[in-house]
């Protein structure tokens, strides 16, 4: 295959049998940050794009991930904050955190996101009244705190509480349980199937 059949521009997404829409992903609630200001570029980075879509095998585990959450915290809800971003989006957002430290947060568009290639999702979780649980750091807020690999440390210093950790753990044990995979630095960021073989296999969406 070579690189132009390794590509799917986002346009096509909507007619393509390998992707999935969001909305159909049964006990899961969207609300795309980069398609609103609501993010930390402040403007919204997807234009017209709709990128409400996820690969079918990652919208499946999903699906399982908010089951398991029906049956384990009742009341308690997935939203997602994003799923797909395309590789044009992902350099969006890195030029504007290039030559900062802040690029620790983001996935080098050279190397490719998880994200662009619809095996990435970031999430939290809602109450019964629709409110986001409080995870101590709100979505992409990149600083110490939001890290995993950092809470035990946080916590002993104040800077998490048992609750904050205790909603952490339950995003984690529902993605886990539905076969995602966790990184250090993002509480809310979670990939589905391994990185490398999803990089070298998969279609970029451009
Ligand atoms: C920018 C942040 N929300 C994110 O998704 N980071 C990961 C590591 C990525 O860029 O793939
Ligand atoms: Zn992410």
């Amino acid at each position: 295959m070579n690189a132009a059949e390794r590509t799917i521009a986002c346009e096509d997404i909507a007619s393509h049998p390998a992707f999935q829409p969001l909305l159909s992903v049964p006990g899961v609630a969207v609300d795309l940050r980069y398609a609103t200001p609501d993010n930390f570029v402040g403007r919204a980075v997807y234009g017209g794009l709709d990128c409400a879509y996820l690969r079918r095998e990652a919208a499946e585990a999903l699906a399982r991930a908010a089951d398991w959450l029906a049956r384990h915290h009742s009341g308690v809800q997935l939203v997602v904050l994003d799923a797909l971003r395309p590789q044009r989006v992902q350099e969006a957002l890195w030029a504007e955190l290039e030559g900062t430290p802040l690029t620790q947060y983001l996935a080098h568009p050279a190397r490719r996101s998880i994200h662009s290639f619809g095996m990435a999702v970031d999430v939290t979780l809602l109450d019964a009244q629709g409110r986001e649980l409080d995870m101590g750091t709100g979505f992409d807020e990149m600083t110490p705190a939001s890290h995993p690999e950092f809470e035990a440390e946080q916590l002993a210093q104040g800077g998490l509480t048992a609750a904050q950790l205790t909603h952490r753990g339950w995003l984690r044990a529902a993605m886990r349980f539905a076969g995602f995979q966790t990184i250090s630095t993002e509480w809310w960021h979670f990939d589905f199937g391994d990185r490398e073989w999803v990089r070298r296999t998969l279609p970029l969406v451009i």
